[in-house]
């Protein structure tokens, strides 16, 4: 018995006590009695290794979630090292997105999937979310004008990053150029020329990128009582880029800024010769007329425009890159290539070798590639997370209930690769969405207006950007991503000029994308064979 108070055993067990006692607690709220994934009946301590066990094999954990429970109109818990959350019934997504903020917040599961508090150098910016606006608004309703600007930033880029040599193969890192062209394509939007060309600009909007994911995820593993400690640390890398980028664009912040104030010279001249119609024009101008005076602040605007460069870089990066890998690993006799290198070639020419948002609509087939590639791997294992803020908590169609602090969320990938809303769902299909929305249009023409009118909304109802109860790689509802429309656009002008620029050697298997916890990561390091094709 002597051996039960060996020091090394006590201080296992005061140690094994203590994790105990802080799971349970930080499992706080009380969580409703439903099933907790990955838990064995009679073993020591099974909730804590459950969560272990989650974190470690997410994939299979999201689909038994959506098989066993989900699917059936059942509730349950998916425990992991950083929480435990319910995962509610797909049939309860339409309850959910119409809750309203006051019941069921997103604000407050952004706040702590990003742990904003630690990860921003002025949370404030995240709090009082004006770029959302700006998003919703000027750069959805510019994209027509801001297209013939995208099509130059990812020519040059191209030729820049993948080369013009008709005469060789070049290896290349997907993920690794992918990201480059889309910092520097965004950011002609956000920043505009020459801006968007500075290498420490784009390193700064990269690296911040970045080190939000990683800070954001350290800092939500460790319990909540070391974060005032852990967070000044971790996110040194944060305020490096923080500052970085600040540092590059406050002489322009303030140039435009003066400009606007200027109230001696015609309005022409006060400006430049014209107004620049960019991100960071748009800001400047919302923040003047906010009312706000911190919202003038040169920092200020510059962090807002580095939170858009966070909110567009990987999400973008991830998608580009899959639609890469599923196309190359794609069965060569289907010639998916071709057809969608054809689809570009015929819009091209249509439209007289220039492109207008016009014409990218017409890329119906990149758009169905695009989409399918997002359907199958999209980073979201639970998608649609929401953060219960009624004190009283609130209810679910299917009875259960959902405490005040509960995380809620649905099955995602479950969902997206389930054969019985996707036939053959585990086979990547570009043009799956393409053909069912060529097939919907192809009525007999003879139907009333009304007839007409519903067949364009089930077409679209398909397209890249359109969110369903059953595709949510951008959420659904009011919350769905407000940058989604400018991501398509760049996105398809990006796969349609990779396609029709270069020629490709397909792969004989897709290289694997991986699960960082509940995060589905394309393959980072994985490179392809590219061509640059002879005019
Ligand atoms: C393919 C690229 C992109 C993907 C897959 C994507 C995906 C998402 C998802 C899943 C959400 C969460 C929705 C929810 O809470 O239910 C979201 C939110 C958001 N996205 Fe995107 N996004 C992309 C590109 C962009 C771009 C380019 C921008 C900015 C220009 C942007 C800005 C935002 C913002 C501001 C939110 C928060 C919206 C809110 O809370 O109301 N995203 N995005």
């Amino acid at each position: 018995m002597e051996y039960l108070f060996h020091p090394y055993i006590l201080v296992g067990v005061l140690l094994a006590t203590a994790i105990a006692i802080y799971n349970r607690l930080r499992t706080n709220p009380a969580l409703p009695d439903l099933p907790w994934l990955n838990t064995r009946e009679g073993e020591w301590f099974t909730r804590l290794r459950a969560r272990f066990r989650s974190t470690l094999n997410y994939k299979q954990t999201v689909h038994q979630a959506y098989e066993q429970y989900s699917a059936k109109d059942q509730s349950c818990i998916i425990p992991d090292i950083s929480g435990a959350e319910i995962v509610l019934p797909v049939s309860s997504i339409q309850w959910l997105i119409n809750q309203p903020d006051s019941v069921l917040s997103s604000e407050e599961s952004h706040k702590l999937l990003l742990q904003t508090e630690y990860t921003f150098v002025h949370p404030f910016v995240v709090g009082n979310p004006l770029h959302h606006e700006t998003i919703r608004n000027e750069l959805t309703r510019q994209l027509s004008a801001v297209t013939a600007d995208i099509v130059d930033e990812l020519s040059v880029a191209l030729d820049e990053i993948w080369g013009i040599n008709t005469a060789e193969w070049k290896e290349v890192c997907v993920f690794d150029t992918a990201m480059d062209m889309i910092a520097r394509i965004s950011n002609r939007v956000f920043v505009g020329l020459p801006l968007c060309r500075d290498a420490a600009l784009l390193g700064h909007g990269k690296g911040f990128a970045t080190a939000m994911a990683v800070s954001a995820a350290v800092l939500k593993q460790s319990p909540a009582l070391l974060r005032p400690l852990l967070g000044p640390i971790v996110t040194i890398p944060n305020r490096t880029h923080t500052k970085g980028y600040a540092r590059i664009v406050r002489p322009e912040i303030e140039r435009r800024q003066r400009l606007l104030n200027d109230t001696s010279v015609d309005k022409e001249k006060r400006i430049g010769e014209t107004e620049p119609n960019d991100f960071l024009q748009w800001t400047i101008r919302r923040a003047r007329e906010s009312g706000i005076p911190v919202e003038n602040d040169a920092d200020i605007i510059a962090e807002r425009i580095l939170a858009v460069n966070f909110a567009a870089i990987h999400t973008s990066t991830f998608s580009i890159t899959n639609a890469i890998f599923d196309l190359l690993a794609s069965d060569p006799s289907l010639t998916y290539v071709d057809q969608l290198r054809d689809e570009v070639s015929i819009v091209l020419t249509e439209d007289s070798g220039t492109w207008t948002k016009q014409g990218v609509a017409k890329l119906i087939k990149i758009d169905s590639a695009l989409r399918e590639s997002s359907r199958i791997g999209s980073f979201l294992g639970l998608g649609l997370g929401r953060i219960v803020v009624t004190p009283e908590g609130t209810t679910a169609p299917n009875g259960t209930f959902c405490p005040y602090g509960s995380k809620i969320s649905v099955p995602t990938n479950g969902l997206h690769n389930d054969p019985l809303q996707y036939p053959d769902a585990l086979i990547y299909q570009p043009l799956r969405f393409s053909t069912q929305r060529k097939s919907q249009s192809q009525g007999d023409g003879c139907g009333d207006q009304g007839a007409i009118a519903e067949d364009y909304v089930k077409q679209a109802n398909l397209s890249f950007v359109s969110t369903s109860p059953t595709y949510h790689a951008f959420g659904h509802g009011r919350h769905a991503c407000p940058g989604r429309f400018f991501a398509a656009n760049e996105l398809k002008l990006l796969l349609a000029h990779m396609l029709l620029k270069y020629e490709f050697e397909m792969l004989p298997s897709r290289p694997e994308s991986k699960w960082l916890g509940p995060t589905l990561v394309p393959p980072m390091k994985a490179t392809i064979k590219i061509r640059r094709r002879a005019r």
